[in-house]
């Protein structure tokens, strides 16, 4: 079983540049029980494959032996406001592997406060650091130097914070979608942490429009086939895990209350239509709104009414902005991005 994770994460990863997407796993590895026997995999293979060093590179940000022990675990709720403050972070990636530079720059003195349940986009060209600043705030990737204060979120040092305690507390959403391997049952795969209901389940699949599907082919209990998901189902399956996550946080608090919390999206919307897009958008407002969204888009026309754009080049933050006031200003490099879009 273990084995067979490992394979599947690794046939994803191999397939992929993106910095977070090395993270696809992370819906998995959040659950902690087979962390430990997962990266203990993965550090024995020996290849020179650039896909696997970078693999590796990720890997290295994970091992739970090294930082854990020690590390903190934040109040029971955490985070419930959302409040997310970076001061002055940079990071960048060990890159032992690539012929003629030892590093890489990824995140360059990144000044940011995004507020209590603010929807915030991050946009840029390819390879200008979003996936990166997503992977900072899971701790995927370390700043590379930390004065005390680097990353704050709800008050918490991001620095002392368990890694896989905060990968339990944030709800992300990566790009690729890891399954079980095939034959797990359709609600294993959905709730991979298994302390939801069924109904919680069939709830979830039908807000993100996946339950007719589902029980076309037998039911939550069927054995699933993940070759058989067009890449847009993989990423609404992707949504409704984060909705089982959500619905499991809101159980479990105290009061009763509804509460906030921070949900990460990285281009949650690439494989599909315009009208599952419309879906996923309306999802994620009405089931999300008490939570900041820091969603990392390509798709403009998805992020047109976020509170908030941060555009992003060679690491650095260039603008920030109301994405729909920006689109209309000239001189704007996010009205760049969109009227290149548009073209
Ligand atoms: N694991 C890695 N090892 C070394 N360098 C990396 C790694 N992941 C990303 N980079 C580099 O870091 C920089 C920022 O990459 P990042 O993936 O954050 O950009 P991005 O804006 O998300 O790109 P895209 O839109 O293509 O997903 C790029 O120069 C990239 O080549």
């Amino acid at each position: 079983m273990l084995l067979a994770v490992a394979l599947t994460t690794l046939a994803v990863r191999l397939h992929s540049n993106s910095a977070f997407a090395g993270a696809a796993l992370y819906s998995l590895l959040s659950f902690g029980e087979n962390l430990a026997g997962i990266v203990l995999y993965w550090t024995s293979l020996e290849t020179s494959l650039g896909a696997i060093a970078r693999l590796k590179t990720f890997n290295d940000t994970v091992k739970p032996e090294d930082r854990d022990g020690e590390s903190i675990i934040p109040p029971e709720h955490w985070p419930t406001r959302g409040v997310v403050e970076l001061k002055g972070v940079s990071a960048t990636y060990s890159s032992e592997h690539d012929e003629g530079s030892t590093t890489r720059l990824a995140s360059h003195n990144i000044h940011l406060t995004i507020n209590s349940g603010e929807k915030v986009a991050i946009c840029g060209r390819t390879g200008s650091g979003k996936s990166s600043f997503i992977a900072l705030l899971l701790k995927l990737l370390d700043p590379t130097s930390t004065t005390a204060e680097d990353i704050v979120i709800d008050g918490q040092l991001l620095q002392h914070i368990n890694r896989s305690e905060l990968r339990q507390r944030i709800i992300a959403v990566p790009q690729e979608t890891v399954f079980l391997p095939d034959g797990s049952t359709f609600q294993a795969n959905l709730d991979v942490s298994e302390e939801a209901t069924r109904e919680e389940c069939e709830a979830v699949l039908t807000a993100v429009g996946l339950w007719e599907f589902v029980q076309d082919r037998g039911g939550l209990d069927a054995g699933m086939n993940a070759s058989t998901f067009s890449s847009g189902q993989r990423q609404l399956m992707s949504l409704g895990r984060a909705l089982i996550r959500r619905s499991i946080r809101q159980r479990k608090h105290a009061t009763g209350a509804e509460h906030g919390g921070i949900l990460l999206l990285d281009e949650v919307s690439s494989s599909v239509d315009q009208e599952t897009e419309r879906v996923m958008q309306h999802t994620i407002k009405t089931e999300f709104k008490n939570y900041t969204v820091i969603a990392v888009a390509h798709r403009l026309d998805m992020v047109m009414d976020f509170d908030k754009v941060v555009v992003m080049d060679t690491g650095k933050i260039v603008e920030i902005g109301v994405p729909a006031v920006l689109a209309q200003e000239a001189g704007s490099k996010f009205g760049d991005l969109v009227r290149a879009r548009n073209e």
